[in-house]
């Protein structure tokens, strides 16, 4: 499979049509509140901007077997606004995310999608919610394309083809088109897996550490798209050692390093 418009290669005027994302201001950052920290398990919790509630997650314990990393924790996503979660290694980020999205036991709390309990299993949920995880798998056998254009048409992105050429474009990966993974270096991989969350329609985006592998000018790219995402209404939470892009780019912190 190359698309669904009869062409092998790159779809073509896409070139012509693609201009980067323009610039915004950044958005303010507030640090975490000292006061809700305490010794041993991680409490937070961070309440909503005003707009609408997208994702809202109520007391979530997050443990594996008997160690609890996260206790009572509780997120709220609007449209158009990102949270952004900080913390050393180990403080528990990419847990939260995966209790979050319903990948390991939420310990009794409840996440909400649009009010509506979100699983993981839920179509509904799952055309909500692109995710890119710090460690995402690719088929060897297709190419950058390929995997664009397969995750477009699976989610019903009319034209999947010229879309994914767009985002090929817009990820920088154009000229790797027709490569597999496995000859892609890590900054291009980190680059797919970007690209195969924003070919797909979303309304809420869920990225770990996505500026692992970017160089300077990936990073900047990155802030800028998270950017516009927001400004096209998307809720974003957003695990992230890059205190650059956090500044730039997320409205709230959850920092679960304050009581480590
Ligand atoms: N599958 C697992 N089983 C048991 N313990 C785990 C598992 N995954 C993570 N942990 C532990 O949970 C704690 C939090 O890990 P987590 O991956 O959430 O941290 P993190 O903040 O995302 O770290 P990093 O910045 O290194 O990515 C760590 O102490 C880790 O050892």
């Amino acid at each position: 499979m190359s698309g669904n418009n009869g062409n092998s290669g790159v779809p073509s005027d896409l070139e012509a049509d693609w201009e980067p994302a323009s610039d915004s201001n950044p958005a303010s950052v507030q640090g975490p509140d000292p006061a809700s920290g305490s010794a041993g398990p991680q409490v937070a919790e961070v309440a909503a901007a005003t707009g609408d509630v997208v994702v809202s997650a109520d007391n979530l314990h997050c443990r594996y077997g008997s160690r609890v990393i996260l206790d009572s924790v509780s997120v709220q996503l609007s449209a158009g606004e990102a949270v952004a979660v900080v913390g050393p290694n180990g403080s528990g980020k990419s847990t939260l995310i995966r209790c979050l999205l319903g990948l390991q036991d939420r310990g009794g709390g409840r996440v909400w999608l649009d009010g509506r309990p979100m699983v993981d299993t839920d179509p509904r949920s799952r055309a909500a919610v692109a995710t890119v995880g710090d460690d995402t798998d690719f088929f060897a056998e297709l190419s950058v394309g390929e995997h664009l254009n397969l995750v477009a048409i699976a989610h019903g992105v009319a034209d999947s083809n010229q879309v994914a050429g767009e985002v090929a474009i817009d990820v920088g990966l154009l000229e790797q088109w027709e490569q597999l993974p496995g000859t892609l270096s890590q900054g291009q991989r980190r680059r797919l897996a970007l690209g195969l969350a924003l070919v797909r329609p979303r309304r809420v985006l869920v990225l770990d550490e996505p500026e692992q592998r970017l160089d300077g000018e990936g990073r900047s790219w990155l802030a800028r798209r998270l950017i516009a995402e927001k400004a096209d209404g998307v809720a974003i939470l957003l695990v992230s050692h890059d205190r650059a892009l956090v500044d730039g780019v997320a409205d709230r912190v959850i920092d679960l390093g304050f009581a480590a």
